[in-house]
C-alpha cells in the first residue's frame, strides 16, 4: 500500500515479482566493487547529459542553418553561396539524432541501472530486519518508490540540462545576430522556465494532497475486495463492495482530470509565452532593419530554443513526487540495522551495534494500553528470559500473549516500563522504535505479524529472512516446519503469490515459521506458529521445534495447545494481561489455575488422552 499520509504517493503498479538474488547472485552483488560501479554511473550520466545539451545546440544549429538556407535561396544566390549552410544542415540532422540517441541510450542505461541498484540496496537493508514489515509495503517501496530513481535523471536531470542548453543556445544566437534583442529573448526564456514551472510543482503538491485520501480509500476498497472476496460472496456483499470501489474509482478519476487540466494550463502558459516571445522577437528585429534572413534565423532559433523549455512544467511535477519517493526510501533505509549502526541511541560501546553472544532479555513493569482509558493489554509484567531457554507462554483469549511478544518485538509502545536485552558483552537495548530498538530487533525477532508470502519463488521467501543462507540451511529449517515434502512436490523455484493463494493457510503459517526458524536470532519470538495446523501436524512442528539444540538461542512461543509443553523449560501464564503462573509444566499441573484447567479440558476434549496417558 501507499502511504496515506502522504500527498505526493503514487499508487503501486501491477506487483512484480519480487527477485531476490539467487545464491550464486547474491555472491557476484558480493564481490562487485562499489566504488567501480558508482564511477560507471557517473561516467555515463555525464556522458547522458553532454549528449543531451550536444542535441539540443546541434538542433538549434539545424533550424538556424535551415532558415538561413531557405531565406537565403530564395534570393536564387549561386550554389556556392549556399554549400556551408547545405553541409551545416546535413551536418547538424545528422548529429542531432546521434546526440539524441547516445543521451536516451545513457541515460535510460544509468537511470535503470540506478533503479536495480537502489533496488538491491532496499532489499539488503529490509531483509535482516526480519519479517517485520507487511509485504505490501514493502513490494509498494521496492517497485513504486525506486521508480523514482530512474524518474529523477530521465524525467527531471536530463530536461533540466536541454532547457539550459536551449537557453544558451538561443541566447548565443540572439547575442551573435541582435544583441538588442537579448533581454527579451532572456525574459521569455526564464519566465517559461522558472516561474511556470515552480507554479506547476506547486499545483503538483496541492493536487497531490486532495489525491492522496482519495487514492487511498480507493487503494482500501481494492484490497478489501481482493483479499475479502470469499467473506463477500458468503455474505452476499460483493456487489455492494464493487460499487463502493467502483465510486471511489469515479471520484479519484474526477481529481485526476481536474489535476491534469492543472498540468496543461501550465503547458499552454509556457507555449504562451514561447509564442508570444518570438512575435516580439520579430517585431523587434523589424524595428533595427535587422533583414530578412537575420529576422527568420532569429525568430526560429528563439522558437526552437523554446522547445526543450516546454517540458519543465512537466518536469516540475515529476520532480515532487520523485523527491517525496526519495525521501520514503531514505526513510526506510534510515530506519535500517545497516543504518543503525550509526546512531549510538544513547549507549556505551559499539553505537547501534546489537549484543554479541547469549542475550538476556528483562521485561520490567511491562505496562501496554491501546487506547487511554481503556484496560490494559499488559499490566506490570515483569520477567527475566535467560539465554537457550525454552519458554512458552499460554493464557486465555486476549490476556496479552501477543502484546507480550510485540513488545519484545519492539513492534508495540509501552505506557510503562519496558524491555532491555543484554548482551553477553554487557551492551544492553531497550527494545522499541528507532535505531536502539531496530539494533535489539536484529537479534529478538521471528514470526510476530500476521504471516505473509511474497510473489517470489519458496527459496527467495525463506532467504528473506538470512540472504546468505546455504541450500542445506533452508532446507533444514523447511524440516522444522514439516514443509520438506511440499517442497519437494512444489519445487523450489516455483512462484508462490503474494496473497498466499498459491498456499494453504497451514502451508503459509509453515512457510513463515521455517523463515524465523532459518534466521536463527539469538532471542526467536513465535506467535502461535502452530495456529493453523491440525492437531498432529501442530504436535509435530512443536516437538520439532523443541527438539532442536538450543545452544544460547532463547525461544519464545505463544502458544494455546499445550500438547508438548512438557519439554518447554518455562511457560509462563498470562490473565488479564498479568502473569499469574511460572514454571514448568510438571510444576503448573500440580498447582489449581488457569494451567492445570487448560490442560485438563485437553485431555477431556479427546485428541489428546492417549498424549496425556503417555506422560502419567
Ligand atoms: N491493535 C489493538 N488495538 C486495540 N486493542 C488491542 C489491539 N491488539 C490487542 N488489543 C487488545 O489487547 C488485549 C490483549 O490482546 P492480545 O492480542 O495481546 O491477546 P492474546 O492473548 O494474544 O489473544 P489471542 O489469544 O486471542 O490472540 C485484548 O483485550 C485485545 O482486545
Amino acid at each position: 500500500m501507499n502511504d496515506p499520509q502522504d500527498p505526493t504517493s503514487t499508487p503501486a503498479p501491477t506487483p512484480t515479482p519480487l527477485t531476490i538474488p539467487t545464491t550464486e547472485a547474491r555472491g557476484m552483488a558480493r564481490t562487485r566493487k562499489p566504488g567501480a560501479s558508482d564511477a560507471g554511473y557517473r561516467g555515463r550520466t555525464v556522458w547522458a547529459v553532454v549528449c543531451g545539451a550536444l542535441a539540443t545546440w546541434t538542433g538549434l544549429g539545424l533550424t538556424a542553418a535551415a532558415a538561413w538556407l531557405i531565406t537565403r535561396a530564395a534570393g536564387q544566390p549561386p550554389l556556392s553561396a549556399l554549400s556551408v549552410a547545405i553541409v551545416a544542415v546535413r551536418a547538424c540532422a545528422t548529429l542531432k539524432g546521434v546526440f539524441r540517441y547516445s543521451e536516451r541510450l545513457a541515460g535510460h542505461d544509468v537511470a535503470l541501472r540506478a533503479q536495480a541498484a537502489e533496488r538491491g540496496r532496499l532489499f539488503a537493508a529490509l531483509a535482516p530486519a526480519g519479517p517485520v514489515r507487511r509485504g505490501g509495503d514493502l513490494l509498494s517501496r521496492m517497485v513504486s518508490d525506486s521508480d523514482a530513481v530512474q524518474d529523477l535523471l530521465v524525467r527531471c536531470l536530463l530536461p533540466a540540462v536541454g532547457a539550459a542548453a536551449g537557453v544558451t543556445g538561443a541566447l548565443a544566437v540572439a547575442v551573435w545576430l541582435l544583441p538588442a534583442a537579448v533581454p527579451l529573448v532572456a525574459a521569455g526564456l526564464l519566465t517559461a522556465a522558472l516561474p511556470v514551472p515552480a507554479a506547476a510543482a506547486a499545483t503538483a503538491r496541492r493536487w497531490a494532497r486532495r489525491t492522496a485520501p482519495a487514492r487511498a480509500e480507493l487503494a482500501a476498497l481494492t484490497a478489501d475486495l481482493a483479499h475479502g472476496a470469499d467473506d463477500l460472496a458468503a455474505y452476499g456483499a460483493t456487489g455492494r463492495a464493487r460499487a463502493a470501489a467502483a465510486g471511489a474509482a469515479e471520484r479519484l478519476t474526477a481529481l485526476e482530470r481536474r489535476r491534469a487540466r492543472a498540468q496543461a494550463a501550465a503547458t499552454a502558459l509556457a507555449v504562451l509565452v514561447q509564442g508570444l516571445t518570438v512575435l516580439a522577437v520579430v517585431l523587434l528585429a523589424r524595428r533595427h532593419d535587422a533583414g530578412q534572413v537575420t529576422t527568420a534565423v532569429l525568430a526560429l532559433a528563439t522558437l526552437v530554443g523554446f522547445e526543450p523549455v516546454l517540458p519543465l512544467p512537466r518536469a516540475a511535477e515529476d520532480w515532487v513526487t520523485a523527491r517525496a519517493a526519495l525521501r520514503r526510501l531514505r526513510g526506510t533505509a534510515g530506519a535500517t540495522p545497516d543504518s543503525a549502526d550509526s546512531s549510538s541511541g544513547g549507549l556505551p560501546a559499539v553505537p547501534g551495534a546489537s549484543p554479541a553472544g547469549p542475550c538476556t532479555v528483562r521485561v520490567e513493569d511491562l505496562t501496554v494500553r491501546y487506547r487511554p482509558g481503556a484496560a490494559p493489554a499488559l499490566d506490570g509484567v515483569g520477567l527475566v528470559l535467560r539465554p537457550g531457554r525454552r519458554i512458552a507462554v499460554v493464557g486465555p483469549s486476549g490476556s496479552g500473549k501477543s502484546t507480550l511478544l510485540g513488545a519484545l518485538a519492539g513492534l508495540v509502545t509501552a505506557e510503562r516500563g519496558g524491555v532491555v536485552l543484554t548482551g553477553a558483552d554487557g551492551r544492553a537495548l531497550r527494545a522499541g522504535a528507532g535505531p536502539e530498538g531496530e539494533a535489539a530487533r536484529r537479534v529478538m525477532t521471528g514470526l510476530v505479524t500476521e504471516p505473509y508470502v511474497f510473489h517470489a519463488s519458496l527459496r527467495d521467501n525463506l532467504a528473506l529472512a538470512r540472504p546468505d543462507a546455504g541450500d542445506a540451511e533452508l532446507a533444514e529449517a523447511l524440516a522444522v516446519a514439516g514443509l520438506t515434502e511440499w517442497a519437494g512436490r512444489t519445487g523450489w523455484d516455483t512462484v508462490l503469490r503474494e496473497d498466499g493463494g498459491s498456499v494453504s493457510g497451514g502451508q503459509l503459517q509453515r512457510v513463515a515459521l521455517a523463515r524465523a526458524v532459518l534466521r536463527d536470532p539469538a532471542v526467536l519470538l513465535l506467535d502461535e506458529p502452530t495456529e493453523a495446523l491440525d492437531p498432529e501436524t501442530a504436535d509435530g512442528v512443536t516437538a520439532r521445534l523443541l527438539a532442536r539444540p538450543a545452544g544460547d538461542r532463547t525461544t519464545v512461543w505463544v502458544t494455546h495447545r499445550l500438547s508438548g509443553l512438557a519439554a518447554a523449560d518455562e511457560i509462563v501464564v498470562l490473565e488479564e494481561g498479568r502473569v499469574t503462573q511460572h514454571g514448568t509444566h510438571d510444576e503448573l499441573v500440580a498447582r489449581p489455575g488457569y494451567y492445570r484447567d487448560a490442560w485438563e479440558c485437553e485431555l477431556l476434549a479427546g485428541g489428546l488422552a492417549g498424549v496425556g496417558a503417555g506422560r502419567d
